[in-house]
């Protein structure tokens, strides 16, 4: 029985989609629905307390603290000192994770947004590889932006340890050296798979996937499957982290993970409840300018602010009004360079910029500290993205606002994320949540293709044509004037 029969049985998954032959597939055993061990009672009360679903065998129990886990597992003393500089308590998903890696155990972790997923793998990695060795660890996630992110967090744990942490780049050097040159390589897929040889990565034990479901979708698959081809140590751990998961790519992760352990942490595919949630209908294009221009006047844009649209041209569009109202801002999206993009990263994350419009490129996984507001000036186009977009604020227990703008384009699809905003504490009105659902099918046209809308108005038309008509009758003049010379 292969991935693709387990399948069958109601998700829909297509086949074509992810091809008959990858490698997820062949390194494990098929897909079984596993069953849960019963856990003493105070294991259960902890994660009851903690909101941790578990699922899988043989669960190590969680910990509840920094210190336990020092005490039981062999940590450099550096390490230890700067988590007990930078943390006081571990986050839930941290407390069932640690303990999982430190034992080796395959595992899949969902929990929400900004709840410190990073910090779950990337601590007992350091315990597990502790001295300069070899290449034995990869942590791949979707975008440069995260994967420098992931690189600074493991620099800053594996300070004093001599391990040596390597964050690909197309000026890294040849992959016969990294066997032996480094301990960990952070990277996006993209750059290890343009770098492989046959041997590069067989020394390869720790598989680290952030931002999983992202991987495992269509554009990164191939990638992904050609990087595990290239992984065959025997023994292998692998992870995968995320803060939504979708049904068929969840089945397909578990394939590929041997006795793996799932955490969940709060309800599946929901937001923080920090998070303060509004939608504002704007009925056109020029309505979400009067309100974005309003937001400013009335004092609600406290920075640091996000802005995202849907592509990078609607990013330029929006950049060059705000620009012309003399706001701190900045922009970022996939057609900038890498330098440019460090370079306005770098700017936000200091306070130079306000104000950073942007595309989902850094919908995922970015952790800028203390945003206060998400503006979602384009509405999403899909759930999980709506997720992870907004989720940008609210982190690490911060209380934070997101507000959706809404045109009439957009409302056949608000319903979409009426429910889970409700389910985080927003107050919906009535005649929301009595909206029609998007069908599966609208959906995934939506996914695909993003509602078409006007150019953000520079101007307004009226302006415009008064120009236009001011420069004829200006033209005109001249004329009169010149005849009246001749005259
Ligand atoms: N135990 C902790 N106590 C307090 N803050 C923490 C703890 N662990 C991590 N953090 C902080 O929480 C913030 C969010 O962490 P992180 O980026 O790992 O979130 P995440 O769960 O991976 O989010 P996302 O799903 O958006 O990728 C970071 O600023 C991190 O330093």
């Amino acid at each position: 029985m292969d991935v693709f029969s387990i399948l069958k049985d109601g998700t829909s998954f297509d086949r074509k989609r992810f091809g008959s032959d990858i490698a997820l597939f062949k390194q494990s055993e098929p897909y079984k629905k596993i069953k849960t061990e019963v856990s003493s009672p105070q294991t259960e009360d902890v994660r009851k307390e903690f909101h941790i679903s578990v699922d899988g065998s043989d669960i190590p129990e969680p910990i509840k603290s920094f210190e336990e886990i020092f005490n039981n597992y062999n940590f450099p003393e550096n390490t230890q000192k700067v988590i007990g500089e930078l943390y006081e308590n571990l986050t839930p998903v941290q407390m069932q994770a640690i303990p999982c890696i430190l034992n080796k155990r395959d595992l899949i972790a969902i929990a929400p947004t900004g709840t410190g997923k990073t910090l779950s793998f990337a601590l007992p990695l350091i315990s597990l590889l502790r001295k300069p060795k070899r290449l034995r660890a990869l942590i791949i996630g979707p975008t440069k932006e995260l994967a420098r992110q992931l690189y600074k967090e493991i620099l800053v744990l594996s300070e004093g340890t001599n391990l040596r942490v390597h964050l690909l780049s197309k000026k890294s050097p040849e992959p016969k050296e990294w066997s032996s040159n480094y301990d960990i390589i952070v990277t996006t897929p993209l750059l290890l798979v343009h770098k492989l040889d046959s041997d590069t990565l067989k020394s390869v034990q720790y598989i680290i996937l952030d931002e999983s479901d992202q991987l495992f979708d269509m554009g990164y698959l191939d990638q992904i499957d050609t990087i595990l081809k290239k992984c065959t140590r025997k023994n292998q751990v692998k992870m995968m982290f995320s803060a939504t998961m979708l049904p068929t790519v969840e089945i397909v992760a578990k394939a590929m993970l041997i006795n793996p352990v799932k955490i969940i942490v709060g309800m599946k595919n929901t937001t923080v409840s920090t998070l303060e949630q509004k939608l504002t209908f704007c009925s056109n294009e020029l309505g979400k300018l009067i309100a974005l221009r309003q937001m400013v006047q009335d004092g609600e844009m406290v920075p640091p602010v996000l802005i995202f649209t849907q592509s990078k041209e609607r990013a330029k569009e929006l950049f060059r009004e705000l620009k012309n109202d003399n706001l701190r801002v900045g922009m970022i999206h996939a057609g900038m360079n890498d330098a440019q993009r460090d370079i306005v990263v770098k700017n936000f994350r200091v306070g130079n910029i306000w104000i950073l419009i942007c595309t989902d490129l850094i919908a995922r996984g970015i952790d800028f500290r203390g945003v206060n507001l998400v503006i979602n000036y384009d509405f999403p186009q899909s759930v999980v993205g709506y997720i992870h977009r907004v989720g940008r604020a609210g982190r690490a227990g911060r209380e934070a606002k997101a507000v959706t703008f809404y045109t009439f384009e957009d409302a056949p699809y608000i319903r979409m994320i009426v429910n889970l905003m409700k389910r985080s504490g927003a107050e919906i009105p009535e005649w929301m949540l009595q909206l029609r659902a998007p069908t599966r099918k609208e959906r995934r046209e939506l996914e695909k293709k993003p509602v078409r809308r006007e150019t953000i108005m520079r101007k307004p038309k009226f302006t415009r044509s008064l120009r236009r008509f001011m420069a004829k009758k200006k033209k005109n003049e001249g004329k009169n004037e010149n005849s009246t010379e001749i005259n």
